[in-house]
């Protein structure tokens, strides 16, 4: 089939890829020329893990072709599909800027039978309002369906979570449009939730929002853990033993960060008090994440003795997880913010990338960083930390304190190499 993708982030590039690979023909579309034209000359713009393979084996064959012209995107492929960002507005609504402006050249081509299908992450009933607004802007209702089509990709393992998808949830009540959809993904292995439009952007929405619950509520156990002498990693393991919960999504750390899940939190909520139904439980996930990270800078300056100008920390990772670039609501970033401010000498690392931040020093290696530093916070959890040379790095800091935000690192080796161990939640 002819697949025209609007938007080339980390979702339109991703799927554009995997579609390629199922055998569509694939025209993916950004505004952004200069994106364009670096993806035209082979450059990704982004990192994720098998992606560049991918994309440069079907630009080649010229399954996949990228481009900046969106109006005429939209004439040549009869299913479009719209993957632009819907980031949080000031209110923490979605801001549907970019879907809207996407909307009016879409109106503006559109001419005979066209499936548009909303990849981007959108409040419920932005399907309808989609449906309504080419309507107003003059478009035929018989010449286009709105289908939701929503993405639970992660970063980082965003080729093999779009090949092996939990389910595909596709959101329409008219059956030749889902059967459409569903037979994009032909060839993947997957169970398929055919629904209402809204219920599809809810099942979204419910998602990030119950993993984000799990997330907070681990985070908040593992606070409990550090009050009692208690390790959360044991008690992680016992609860997720529990198959009505499950394993996953169950490791403490120093918060969620990315930008999906802070985002699609406040979305949410903005949602649901739009019609007058307050989320309370969402509310305080998202209190106990923003509070996470100054619990864990309180912890430091418990353990150092006072968090002052003659300190020198040193910070491996920025982006908000590892194996991806992306440093969108990082929280490695603003535990460097907040470290900044205090203590005298702040040196950091990250594999992929060195965001400027006022106070802040970036190192071209791990061991690099600590060479003189009285304690190491580990923010993003490479497994380049988790490999580290324990000896080595003691040998390089000054002091002896590790502090891992994320209970990623081997404890029995940082012990042995004579340094101090500090875990979320863990004695
Ligand atoms: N990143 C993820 O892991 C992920 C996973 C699932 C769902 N989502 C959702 O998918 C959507 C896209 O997320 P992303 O991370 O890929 O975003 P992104 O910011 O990486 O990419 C969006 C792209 O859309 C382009 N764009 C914006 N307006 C445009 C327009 N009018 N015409 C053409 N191109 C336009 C931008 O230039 C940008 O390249 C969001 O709604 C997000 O919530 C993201
Ligand atoms: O046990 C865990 C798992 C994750 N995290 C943190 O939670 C954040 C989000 O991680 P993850 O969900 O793996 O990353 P995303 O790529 O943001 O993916 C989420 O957001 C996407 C965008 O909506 C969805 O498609 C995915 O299904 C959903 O997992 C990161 O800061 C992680 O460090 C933890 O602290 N502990």
């Amino acid at each position: 089939m002819n697949i025209g993708i609007i938007g080339a982030g980390y979702v339109g590039l991703t799927t554009a890829a995997v579609l390629a690979e199922l055998g569509h023909a694939v025209s993916c579309v950004d505004r952004d020329e200069e994106k364009i034209s670096r993806l035209n000359n082979g450059v990704i713009p982004i990192y994720e893990p098998g992606l560049d393979e991918l994309v440069d084996r079907h630009r080649t064959a010229n399954r996949l072709i990228f481009r900046h012209d969106v109006e005429e995107t939209v004439r040549q492929n009869d299913i479009i599909m719209i993957a632009v960002g819907t980031p949080s507005a000031i209110d923490g609504a979605a801001d549907l800027v970019f879907v809207r402006s996407v909307l009016k050249s879409i109106a503006s081509a559109l001419s005979d039978s066209k499936i548009i299908i909303m990849k981007s992450t959108v409040p419920p009933g932005t399907g309808d309002w989609a449906e309504s607004f080419l309507i107003e802007e003059g478009v035929a209702k018989e010449h286009f369906e709105v289908v939701s089509n929503p993405e639970f990709l992660r970063e980082g393992t965003a080729i093999y979570d779009t090949f092996h998808p939990d389910r595909i949830v596709i959101g329409t009540h008219n059956e030749a449009a889902a059967e459409v959809v569903q037979s994009l993904y032909a060839g993947i292995e997957a169970k398929t939730i055919i629904t209402g439009r809204t219920e599809a952007e809810l099942i979204k929405y419910g998602s990030n929002a119950f993993l984000a619950t799990k997330l907070s509520f681990i985070n908040e156990l593992a606070r409990v853990c550090e009050a009692y002498g208690a390790d959360i990693m044991d008690v992680a393991i016992g609860i997720g033993k529990d198959s009505r919960i499950g394993e996953k999504f169950l490791q403490a750390g120093i918060g969620y960060g990315g930008s999906c899940l802070p985002k699609d939190v406040q979305a949410l909520m903005a949602a649901a008090a739009a019609k007058n139904e307050p989320l309370k439980l969402l509310q305080a996930v998202a209190e106990v994440n923003d509070t996470q990270l100054g619990a864990y800078v309180r912890k430091l300056e418990h353990v150092l003795g006072g968090l002052d100008e003659t300190k020198h920390i040193a910070v491996w990772g920025a982006t908000f997880k590892e194996n991806t670039d992306d440093l969108r609501y990082s929280r490695a970033v603003a535990i460097m913010e907040s470290l900044a401010r205090r203590a005298s000498t702040l040196t950091a690392y990250d594999p992929l990338a060195a965001p400027s931040i006022a106070g802040v020093t970036w190192k071209e290696s791990a061991l690099a960083a600590v060479e003189g530093a009285d304690a190491l916070v580990i923010a993003t959890g490479w497994a380049e930390f988790v490999q580290a040379d324990w000896q080595e790095v003691a040998k390089r800091m000054k002091g002896s304190v590790v502090m891992d935000g994320r209970n990623v690192l081997n404890r029995k080796a940082i012990e042995s190499a004579g340094l101090r161990y500090v875990g979320v939640g863990r004695p």
